[in-house]
């Protein structure tokens, strides 16, 4: 109808800050990472993903992306390491893609988006209590970020988009179990590290990126199954999850490291 496109015309990411001014805050996520600015820097430690399949619950379409949502009550999937002080617990993953291959990527490298990309969240249950408190604290959230290049079909991935269309409705969730999300990820861990936020609504600015700097493939046909999820419940007219990604924010002044 014209008012759920109207409404889906002024819930873009450039009307955010009317209703999130920290949308113009000065720690906003993604960037576009300009690899000659980057700093190595020799305190960084190797990243130390601990994850228990076991710990995979639910598969899950909440009209902005399709996500995995692990059991993070207790300590059994965490990440420890890289730029991180203490134990940051699994939350869940989820992807971010565009309306064509060319873009998709919320973070770029040198200006080059890539087709998509994949978010590992995690927080820091060392110091809060949940994930809803540690939301709001600098150090409370570690987000690894993942670039999907086009390529190759990529046979983990495919445990993934094999059941989106179990989830296609807006809201749906499904069984989804024995999974280890390590096996998205690519050979080498290495990455670049900044300070930023959420990428959605309400951007808060709490999250410790962790960039991976090797990109894993995808297809473009496993593409075109996220592009076909809807953004629309039941009861609504159905319209398709064609992109869901945020464009880079300005840097003001950050530093991104590397290992
Ligand atoms: C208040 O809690 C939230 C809000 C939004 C998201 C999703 C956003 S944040 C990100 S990074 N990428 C996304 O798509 C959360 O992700 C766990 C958690
Ligand atoms: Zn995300």
């Amino acid at each position: 109808s014209h008012l759920t496109l109207l409404l889906q015309y002024f819930t873009g990411p450039a009307h955010w800050k009317e209703v999130f001014p920290v949308a113009n805050g000065d720690r906003q996520s993604p960037i576009d990472i300009k690899t000659e600015e980057t700093k190595y820097d020799p305190s960084l430690r190797p990243l130390n993903p601990n994850y228990d399949p076991a710990s995979a619950k639910i598969i899950l379409n909440n009209g902005h992306s399709t996500s995995v949502e692990f059991d993070d009550t207790v300590n059994k999937s965490v990440l420890t390491g890289g730029p991180l002080c203490g134990t940051y617990r699994l939350r869940q993953i989820h992807f971010h893609w565009g309306s064509n291959d060319e873009a998709g990527s919320e973070h770029a490298v040198d200006g080059m988006k890539y087709a998509a990309e994949l978010h590992v969240v995690h927080w820091n249950a060392e110091k809060y209590s949940s994930f809803v408190e540690a939301a709001r604290q600098s150090d409370g959230l570690a987000v690894m970020a993942v670039f999907l290049k086009i390529g190759e079909c990529n046979p983990q991935l495919k445990k993934i988009t094999d059941r989106l269309d179990t989830i296609r409705i807006k809201g749906k969730r499904a069984l989804f179990t024995n999974f280890d999300p390590s096996c998205l990820l690519p050979k080498s861990l290495d990455y670049w590290t900044y300070f930023g936020s959420l990428t959605v609504p309400p951007l808060l600015e709490s999250v410790i990126w962790i960039v991976l700097r090797e990109p894993i493939s995808v297809c473009s046909e496993q593409l075109a199954q996220f592009r076909s999820l809807l953004s629309t419940a039941e009861d609504e007219v159905a319209c398709c999850l064609l992109r869901n990604y945020r464009p880079p924010q300005p840097l003001k002044g950050r530093e991104v490291r590397r290992n």
